[in-house]
């Protein structure tokens, strides 16, 4: 506001001036504007690209993380997009930054790790324990749901009451039979389907469903249509798209003013209807006496004292519950069919262990726990398709610290190539190879957990802010994964074959839908 004042203040003061003449006013606009692009150069010029430059040079410190440069002003954004984690970690390797990489996204620094070991000091490190605030998300009240809420008392009481009443064992029990029958009546809908068909739709409404049932205590059939279950499903479509995209005002301020990419927009637009939507239920949850069993609405109703929420938090709670829980469960479902289509062998094995296992009834969730095929193979799919490559949203430094022997300045964004680690020939055998026997426990080793202990597999993340819906998502994906394959033969469909490429949106989903064919196992009439 200030510079804006100025500037016209001289311009008022230049017209006035009768001696000024064109060579007298264009002389010092030049002169700004090569001193200004010689400094943006000069920024540029830094190991890591202009934001660390920037930093660098006022603060008058020497830390020279590797890193590329990109381009002046905008830095590496050309590295993010719909394939980031391949390209972040194709720049790691080709500055010998496997381990620390700096970069910038226009005045954004960032470090970048491809390294579990790096990795483990990073998300384990209590300095890390915020997250990078996209405009999107604070248009969309995330900063004060668990996820982007800043790292203090707020966000710690949000996580313990999730941690009680929504992701403990007993809860992740108690919501069983919710699980069985939404796999119960996807696989009516599949095993109804006469030709090759796409499964993406039918597993991310379950997994919307899901989430419904347990966030809001409403129950839909997979095979009706219902309003609101259209409408939740247009909010969170939306919502995963603006939150997905690559927001350049995030990066560049001198852009703010202005929505060239109509994220602000489509935000505004999209904020009443949750507040509409989520508003409702909790209104009528208000209004109800009838004796149920409750849901998370009910819980954060019952709070008092300290931890009582206000109407808009809890909405912003509540919308990323269901937000959260919805995409990663289908997508990582889907990822694990298109790898049973694709081998036919390990597709076999799991039939085989469900037989011997489970034998001809419908699989229940005690059966998982005495497999341990099938638990391979979704950690193998987790390994190579982890639904968040770059463990989906960022830690920002809270204060300076130390990272790999480098200082690393507060407000520095960190990002773990959790992709590249999976793929990284020096952390795995063989890595590009499918293979679920690396996790089947051997001579009486310990099975490998994912859940953040050992970040050489890590889909979770790890340290504080590791995901809180770890260990209902995996459960829901072993059990609908259990069923599905108890059910059915997963085919190639006619027309044409599984496609594994990558679309990393907030999510990394198969670029193209998975279509298949499928062949029942056993008689329908005895699913239930
Ligand atoms: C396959 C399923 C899932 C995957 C792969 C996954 C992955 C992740 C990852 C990588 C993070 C970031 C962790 C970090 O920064 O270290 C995260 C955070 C989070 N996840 Fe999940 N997630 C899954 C399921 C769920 C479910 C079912 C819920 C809730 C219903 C959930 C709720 C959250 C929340 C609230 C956070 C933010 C935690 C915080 O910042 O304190 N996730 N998830």
């Amino acid at each position: 506001m200030t510079t804006e004042i100025d500037s016209l203040w001289i311009f008022a003061l230049a017209s006035k001036c009768k001696s000024l003449t064109h060579e007298t006013i264009f002389l010092p606009i030049l002169i700004i504007a090569l001193a200004w692009l010689a400094m943006a150069l000069i920024y540029w010029a830094h190991s890591g690209g202009p934001a660390w430059g920037k930093y660098m040079l006022r603060k008058a410190t020497s830390t020279k993380i590797p890193g590329p440069r990109g381009l002046p002003l905008i830095g590496s954004m050309n590295l993010m997009g719909s394939l980031a984690h391949h390209r972040l970690a194709a720049a790691a390797e080709s500055c010998d930054a496997k381990r620390l990489m700096a970069f910038s996204l226009g005045d954004t620094r960032l470090i970048l790790t491809c390294n579990p070991e790096v990795a483990k000091e990073l998300l384990n490190s209590s300095v890390f324990a915020d997250r990078p605030i996209k405009e999107s998300a604070y248009s969309l009240m995330f900063n004060r749901a668990i996820g982007f809420a800043n790292y203090g008392v707020y966000w710690r009481t949000l996580r313990r009451i999730a941690g009680t009443h929504l992701f403990c064992p007993k809860q992740i029990k108690v919501a069983e039979m919710q699980r069985q029958v939404l796999a119960s009546q996807m696989v009516t809908v599949f095993g109804n389907k006469q030709e090759s068909f796409g499964v993406r739709e039918l597993i991310k409404r379950a997994s919307l469903n899901n989430m419904m049932c347990s966030v809001f205590g409403r129950k839909y059939e997979l095979n009706s249509s219902s309003w609101e279950v259209e409408e939740l499903k247009e909010l969170v479509d939306e919502g995963y798209d603006l939150l997905g995209l690559l927001n350049w005002t995030d990066h560049l301020p001198w852009l703010a003013n202005f929505d060239l990419q109509k994220i602000r927009s489509r935000c505004s637009n999209l904020v009443p209807r949750v507040n509409k939507f989520v508003g409702k239920i909790i209104a009528e949850h208000r209004a109800e006496s009838a004796e149920r069993s409750p849901d998370f609405v009910d819980v954060l109703l019952s709070l008092q004292g300290a931890d009582k929420l206000s109407d808009s938090d809890m909405i912003s709670v509540l919308w990323e519950m269901i937000f959260r829980g919805t995409d990663t469960v289908a997508v990582l479902i889907e990822w694990v069919l298109a790898r049973m289509v694709l081998h036919t062998d390990i597709q076999s094995k799991v039939h085989d262990e469900l037989d011997r296992v489970v034998g001809s009834r419908a699989v229940t969730e005690a059966d998982i726990a005495a497999m341990e095929y099938l638990p391979a193979v979704v950690k193998e799919v987790l390994r190579m398709h982890p639904p968040g490559p770059l463990l989906s949203w960022a830690r920002l430094a809270i204060t300076d610290t130390t990272i790999d022997g480098y200082h690393v300045p507060a407000g520095t964004t960190a990002m773990v190539n959790m992709w590249a680690i999976t793929r990284d020939p020096e952390v795995w055998e063989n890595p590009l190879e499918f293979n679920p026997e690396r996790f089947v426990a051997k001579d009486e080793k310990v099975e490998f957990s994912v859940l953040g202990s050992d970040l050489r597999l890590a889909p979770f993340g790890s340290g504080r802010r590791v995901c809180p819906g770890k260990n209902l998502g995996l459960t829901t994906v072993n059990c609908w994964v259990a069923s599905l394959l108890q059910e059915f033969e997963w085919l190639p469909s006619d027309q044409k074959g599984v496609d594994l490429s990558e679309v990393l949106k907030l999510s990394c989903e198969m670029a193209n839908p998975l279509t298949v064919q499928v062949r029942p196992r056993r008689m329908m009439s005895t699913t239930q």
